[in-house]
């Protein structure tokens, strides 16, 4: 099997996987006269033409390649909006990246031209070289695309959720007696909940801890398919280099492509192969999303191929465990900030149950306040600040700007979120905002039109019941400074692709002595 070190894998660290970065690591004899020439050819061929876009003015044949936003992307593309309006443009050797920026651009490209924007760029790493077009997030707007849509969305759908309330309930007393044993271990206690969830519902497979090998195969897996996606390699502008040698100077992204196909194969693959096997052993405890529709296609009564279930499968588990898990960590730092929102909503779980049980999801329709924090979390700190790259199919235009066919676009999410036409007062953390519809749900927090997360159903109904059932049975304070008074943490955010807080302190209780009875059972 291969393995990192085999491919010097430490070149490849977070930092050094962005453009600059990577080219940075070359050194000047690297950068050998074939590749400055292929370079020159492409932007000469590839340069923008007619009415340009604004955007960073960039150098003479690498375009913008300083200016490409490898981390704090969000931040970065709201000083564009200031700058250049809702459309920025960069060109990276002679490629050109559309960064939409205001609420207005990405609701009319995204929604009301979903036919026309959905697509996913042709990304020759991601795509080609590391094989991840078999996943959904990658998969183009087609046959294939609608097909995968259509069995998620009989696990993930609203209507379907019900189905997962005993898993919701397992996994959330498992949490809470573990923040009841190691309260000090809050994140890894979250985190090890939306792996396992996710597990559970895709394979079938327990994670008692988040050092389970499922959950480090995933976790490696997906931190590989977010470089690939958005490492900014240098085949992704100059798709020709696809074909140098391995050996060829500068062209160690060739070793890396090998690596990373064998991980998200391995990922596809692996936790399916495991399921066919409990399945004849007979040791399978219960059923999944993979165990039902592996015994659909064995019996052949399934529409579609093996390869597109068992990686529509992967897609699901790898959306679903981080970004859950980022949003639970931001809906802590939000009661740690605001002890009168977590007080209200104690007083209304109270009033339901009564202090004298768990909440139930059936619960979620007598608890509005609790359900607008839920809202206002995914609002204020947005798990996937920024989309996916989108593709158009056909040249459209906005604004009188030609948006020439095949252009990669992402849009910010963050943008909406602190934009002061959708939210007064975007940087305060206010669940009451929604009050009077005055204010929208920010449901564009999981995208806009075909592309939108499939999984936005299941995620609300999970940070829904975890916040439930934490403030039922515990109450989050700041820590104290030494004469007592509240220390109240600086909410920071990191990541990429996926956004979580960056650690804070904080003290958590149980509300009263002899509160785990209600979930020690
Ligand atoms: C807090 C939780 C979540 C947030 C904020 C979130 C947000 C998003 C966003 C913004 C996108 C990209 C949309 C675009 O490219 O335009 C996306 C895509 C996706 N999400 Fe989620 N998501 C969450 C949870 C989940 C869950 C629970 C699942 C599955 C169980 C899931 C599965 C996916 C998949 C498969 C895609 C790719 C969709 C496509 O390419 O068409 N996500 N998500």
């Amino acid at each position: 099997m291969l393995s990192p070190s085999d491919f010097d894998i430490s070149r490849f660290d977070i930092s050094s996987l962005d453009i600059p970065a990577q080219l940075a690591l070359l050194k000047p004899v690297e950068i050998s006269i074939p590749v400055v020439a292929a370079c020159l050819l492409a932007w000469v061929w590839l340069r923008p033409r007619g009415k340009k876009i604004p955007g960073p003015k960039g150098w003479p044949i690498i375009g913008n390649l300083f200016d490409w936003p490898s981390e704090y992307q969000a931040e970065t593309m709201a000083g564009w909006q200031k700058l250049y309006g809702p459309l920025t443009q960069l060109s990276v050797l002679g490629k050109d990246v559309l960064f939409l920026t205001s609420p207005r651009a990405i609701s009319e490209l995204f929604a009301k031209r979903a036919s026309t924007f959905s697509d996913r760029p042709k990304l020759v790493f991601s795509e080609q070289m590391c094989g991840m077009n078999v996943l959904h997030p990658m998969t183009n707007f087609g046959e294939d695309f609608k097909n995968q849509r259509k069995f998620m969305k009989e696990v993930l759908a609203a209507e379907h959720l019900r189905n997962h309330e005993a898993l919701l309930d397992e996994e959330g007393r498992r949490m809470l007696q573990s923040i009841f044993q190691t309260p000090n271990d809050c994140d890894r206690h979250l985190r090890r909940f939306s792996s396992s969830f996710s597990l559970r519902m895709v394979y079938g497979f327990e994670a008692m801890e988040i050092d389970d090998p499922h959950v480090l195969l995933a976790e490696e897996m997906m931190q590989l398919a977010e470089y690939a996606v958005i490492g900014g390699w240098i085949v992704d502008f100059i798709p020709p280099l696809k074909n140098l040698p391995a050996w060829f100077p500068g062209a160690g992204f060739q070793k890396t492509a090998v690596y990373y196909r064998a991980k998200i194969l391995e990922m596809i693959t692996h936790p399916w192969e495991e399921v066919r096997s409990k399945i004849a052993a007979g040791t399978m405890k219960s059923e999944s999303f993979a165990s039902l529709n592996m015994k659909k296609y064995e019996d052949g009564k399934h529409p579609y191929t093996e390869t597109l279930i068992k990686a529509t499968a992967t897609a699901m588990y790898g959306g679903a465990s981080d970004t859950t898990a980022s949003a639970a960590w931001s809906f802590m730092l939000a009661m740690v900030l605001h002890p009168e929102v977590q007080a209200k909503a104690q007083a209304e779980i109270d009033s339901v149950t009564g202090g004298q049980r768990l909440p139930r999801m059936s619960d979620r329709a007598s608890m509005p306040y609790l359900d607008k924090i839920v809202w206002e979390v995914f609002r204020w700190a947005p798990p996937v600040p920024v989309t996916l790259p989108h593709r158009n199919r056909v040249q459209d235009d906005f604004d009188g700007f030609v948006i020439p066919k095949d252009t990669t676009m992402v849009a910010s999410l963050f943008s909406i979120t602190r934009d002061e036409e959708f939210h007064n007062d975007p940087e305060e953390f206010n669940p009451d905002r929604y009050e009077d519809d005055t204010e929208r749900i920010p449901w564009y927090v999981f995208g806009y039109g075909h592309r939108r997360c499939p999984g936005a159903d299941m995620a609300q109904a999970q940070l829904f019941h975890q916040a439930a059932y934490i403030l039922s049975s515990f109450t989050l304070t700041p820590l104290n400074d030494k004469d007592g008074n509240p220390i109240y943490p600086e909410a920071k955010f990191a990541g990429k692709m996926v956004r979580h807080p960056e650690p804070f302190g904080y003290n958590i209780k149980p509300r009263w002595a002899g509160i785990e009875t209600l979930f020690q059972d």
